[in-house]
């Protein structure tokens, strides 16, 4: 078997007899078996053998061989100039990369030169600008376990944010799929399978490392070189042992050097933060979407930040909403008073585009690979700080005033990079160019030197051409030679005797003086030298700004946090959202009060949107039940409840008229069925099991989205286990709950129950045309409309209506009145247009009325059997928006089948 990582068959069997060159790299590839090795030679990062086969394979590159006297070996390489977008694919491909630099110069090693992993690029420990993206962040997160208690840490190593909580199980999967981390390590002990597979379907890939870093001692000495006493910084064992062990990873992974830069390692609490588990982030579609919907998440509604570390925050933001509603007014003080001074607020956010990166650029600063230009932005940053504070100088809430006092000129690193790095550096920090002149007396001095001896050389031609009378006579440099005076062989004869040949040429001779020779030292030597020193000022001036970086990472957050809130308030503005207002949730003002609510996302893809009033909890009762047509905004209804309660506690204004709400502890969601099939479970199972999280998870102040719940089995179990949840939610729980459910007999339990009340969607007809209102009204809806929606999408009319028989006489036998709705289509239906369907597309359906006609003498003579029952019962069951093409020809093929067999 071959293999690409690890040490190379082909040359294990060689192993005594391998060139130096070839055994350094069979050796690193030993020392870095799960890795990729990448093997600098000169310019480029060279694989061999199967590696080598791999890499140009995934990155689309020759492979090449080389020869010497033990064999032939495939090797491929990338140009370690633009290695990123090479390094982009092998990650994505799934692989660790080793990255062998040489670490001593080619041309003064003497024999084989010398070379080390310098880094481990891996998903999660990505340090590179060029591999990240902007405005993300990228973490790596551990967990380790004492007894039923579970930590867990992350870091995010590209700008040294470091993150440690611990929680029950459930808690920290949740957590785990909050903070998204690119990769994953267990701490022995901690075993994988204990978390959902979804909570790993994100990305992150899992990670062996030492187990011994994970121990107590190794850990808390790790932890030691970040904290003065780690004991102080975590709480338990182990939280200690999750974090000691992934900075000993993060270390491992960067050449092995501690992380200076990891300086703030913050413990927070998940209970301080709304609780969204992955069901809930994915269905209210926060982050992504999902292949049925708008194609936008709320966070692109949101996300009009002017600077990268404003969206790092504001994702930050989004995924953790907050409990306190103190904090949470705190925020809305602030957007509030920046969508009040729209001049203020316009200012703020025009300095704010001139803010790069600070987190990564300080973090790089003192990682020791910051270049000048890096500096320098630095420098443009802090130039706009003193804009931004006189811009926000009259502002009065008291968030937006703590933010004021937050933000630090740091007019010393300001100063200190102004009078040192120069303007527009080079990219390179060792061929000078990067130091002001006036910032060291002695590389001014030298720089001196340098330039008189240029200038001297650069008088020599016309004062040599006068002393020899040699008009052609040329002062010339090159880099083999050095500086030389060229005469044309036809003026050889007028060579004075100071001068020493140099150089022969087909037509001429090179010479220099002893006077030019000693010039040239001059000027190369203080050229060199003042490289030299150049560089050691650089790297000073990076050590003092790096011993800063506590204080630039302050002033990031604090400009980052300003970006959010001035978006925020943009946000506001543009889209017409309001101020929420709170209540304490006393008995008397408990509930969710929404006036004219709107989905924020899908108000925005839309040309129309249908606001709609929610009332839910107090003396509205806690649990609405929603019945309407497929199609007719139901889950639209209720996610936007969600996205109004999630954008209130984040900080954010609401789309709405007035939102007056709760401070919910937890959101949970149950969606459709066929929309979740990923996992493996089968749909009705991972339903239930879905469930099960709800009722026991849930408290008074939770909000819980139930959509169709109990659809995945018989529609007899369906109802029942509707029903028993609406029971139990209403006497156990008293959550907050919206309940949108095709079973029209689960409208009748508001009746029996003061906490349960029914709304319903209507669908409004004119003449042919059905059109979806989209407005939400008190009390249950006519009819569940399956039947309609059978028709619409072709089923035979001798089906169709025999279901209808069948709905209505079981609507007979409860002592209802039938459905109105569904005999006025069939009594004018010649054509039924659905105006609205997702995206805004339109679709018709023509109803053959002639066919109709035909097939209606026989429906009188059809008995009533089991089939037909069987099948009308199905049909009910049948949701046709969310079934495929494919489906509904498989199931009307199945239905045809039957009904012949019934016939035949
Ligand atoms: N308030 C509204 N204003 C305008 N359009 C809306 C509104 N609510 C929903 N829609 C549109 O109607 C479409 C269907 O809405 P939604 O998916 O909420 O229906 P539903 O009743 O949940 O359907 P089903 O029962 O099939 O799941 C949405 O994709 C949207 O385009």
């Amino acid at each position: 078997m071959t293999s690409v990582t690890g040490p190379p068959d082909q040359m294990v069997a060689v192993r005594d007899e391998l060139t130096p060159m070839m055994s350094q790299y069979l050796g690193l590839c030993e020392d870095y078996e799960d890795s990729l090795v990448l093997f600098q030679v000169g310019d480029f990062y060279e694989a061999f053998c199967e590696a080598a086969e791999e890499v140009a394979r995934i990155c689309e590159i020759t492979l090449t061989k080389r020869e010497d006297s033990t064999g032939t070996y495939p090797m491929s390489g990338i140009p370690i100039d633009n290695a990123a977008s090479y390094l982009e694919r092998l990650l994505d491909a799934g692989y660790r990369v080793a990255i062998a630099d040489q670490v001593e110069d080619a041309s003064e090693a003497s024999g084989l030169v010398d070379r080390a992993v310098t880094q481990i690029i891996t998903p999660g420990t990505i340090v590179d600008d060029e591999l990240l993206s902007a405005g993300t962040t990228n973490y790596v997160a551990s967990v380790a376990r004492d007894e039923d208690v579970f930590s867990l840490a992350a870091v995010d190593v590209s700008t040294g944010e470091c993150l440690v909580t611990s929680a029950d199980r459930e808690r920290i999967a949740e957590e785990l799929e909050r903070v998204a981390p690119a990769e994953l390590l267990f701490a022995p002990g901690v075993d994988a399978a204990e978390f959902d597979p979804d909570t790993l379907a994100a990305g992150a890939m899992v990670t062996d490392f030492d187990p011994d870093a994970f121990a107590r001692d190794a850990a808390h000495d790790t932890l030691a070189g970040y904290v003065p006493s780690p004991d102080a910084v975590v709480a338990t064992d182990a939280e200690l042992r999750a974090c000691g062990g992934l900075l000993a990873y993060a270390e491992y992974t960067q050449g092995d050097e501690r992380l200076e830069y990891v300086s703030r390692i913050t413990r927070y609490d998940p209970r301080e933060s709304l609780r969204l588990d992955a069901t809930a982030l994915r269905s209210l579609e926060l982050f992504e979407t999902r292949g049925t919907s708008t194609g936008h998440a709320l966070v692109d509604v949101l996300d009009d930040t002017s600077c990268a570390l404003g969206r790092r925050e504001l994702t930050s933001w989004l995924r953790r909403p907050l409990v306190d509603r103190e904090r949470i007014e705190a925020r809305h003080d602030a957007v509030g008073e920046f969508a009040e001074h729209s001049l203020v607020r316009e200012e703020v956010r025009d300095l704010l585009t001139d803010v790069y990166d600070l987190e990564r650029l300080i973090a790089r600063v003192s990682r020791g690979r910051a270049n000048a230009r890096d500096l320098r932005s630095l420098k443009t940053t802090l130039d706009v700080v003193p804009e931004v504070k006189s811009a926000l100088e009259d502002v009065e809430s008291g968030k937006l005033r703590d933010l004021y006092d937050a933000l630090d000129e740091l007019e010393d690193v300001r100063d200190l990079v102004g009078r040192a790095v120069a303007e527009d550096p080079p990219i390179e920090i060792t061929e000078g160019g990067v130091i002001q002149s006036g910032f060291d007396d002695e590389l001014d001095e030298l720089r001196a030197t340098e330039r008189e001896g240029r200038e001297w050389v650069a008088d020599l031609e016309a004062s040599e051409q006068e002393r020899t009378g040699i008009d052609s006579l040329d002062v010339g440099y090159n880099q083999v030679h050095g500086y030389y005076i060229e005469v044309t062989n036809p003026n050889l004869d007028q060579v004075p005797d100071d001068y020493q040949r140099r150089q022969t040429l087909k037509n001429s001779e090179r010479f220099y003086t002893p006077e030019l020779k000693q010039r040239e030292d001059e000027i190369l030597g203080a050229a060199e030298r003042a490289d030299k020193l150049e560089y050691e000022l650089f790297t000073e001036v990076r050590s003092d700004i790096a011993a800063e970086s506590d204080r630039v990472q302050a002033l990031a957050a604090a400009l980052a946090e300003l970006d959010v809130l001035a978006t925020l308030a943009v946000v506001a503005v543009d889209n017409d959202y309001v101020r929420p207002e709170f209540h304490d949730g006393e008995s008397d003002e408990r509930g969710i009060h929404i006036t004219g609510g709107r989905h924020p996302v899908v108000e925005r893809v839309q040309p129309t949107f249908v606001p709609n009033d929610t009332r839910l909890g107090g003396d509205a009762g806690d649990i609405a039940i929603i019945t309407g047509p497929n199609m007719s905004g139901k889950s639209t209804y209720m996610r936007q409840v969600a996205l109004v309660v999630v954008l209130a506690q984040l900080g954010s204004f609401v789309p709405a008229e007035s939102a007056t709400l709760p401070v919910v502890d937890r959101v949970f969601t149950r969606v459709g069925a066929s929309d979740d099939i990923a996992g493996g479970q089968s749909t009705f199972m991972r339903e239930m099991s879905e469930l099960t999280d709800i009722l026991h998870g849930a408290t008074a102040d939770s909000l819980v989205l139930l959509d169709e719940v109990g659809r995945g089995t018989s529609t007899a179990d369906g109802r029942a286990i509707a029903r028993a949840t609406t029971e139990f939610i209403d006497d156990e729980v008293g959550a907050y709950t919206l309940f949108a459910t095709h079973y029209h007999e689960l409208t009748a339990v508001a009746d029996e129950r003061e906490g349960v009340f029914n709304l319903h969607f209507t669908a409004s007809q004119d003449g042919d045309d059905v059109t979806f209102l989209h407005r939400v009204e008190r009390g249950a809806s006519s009819s569940s409309y399956g039947v309609e929606v059978a028709k619409m999408a072709g089923v035979p009319d001798r089906v169709v209506r025999r279901s209808q028989d069948l709905v209505d006489a079981e609507a007979a036998e409860r002592g209802e009145s039938g459905k109105p709705a569904a005999s006025q289509l069939r009594a004018n239906g010649h054509e039924v247009t659905q105006t609205t369907l997702p995206n805004g597309s339109e679709a018709a359906v023509e109803a053959d009325e002639t066919q109709s006609a035909e097939r209606s003498a026989d429906a009188e003579t059809t008995p009533r059997d089991d089939v037909l029952a069987e099948i009308a019962a199905e049909l009910d069951g049948i949701d046709v928006a969310r079934t495929t093409p494919l489906e509904a020809l498989t199931r009307l093929n199945d239905l045809k089948r039957r009904l012949d067999d019934r016939d035949s």
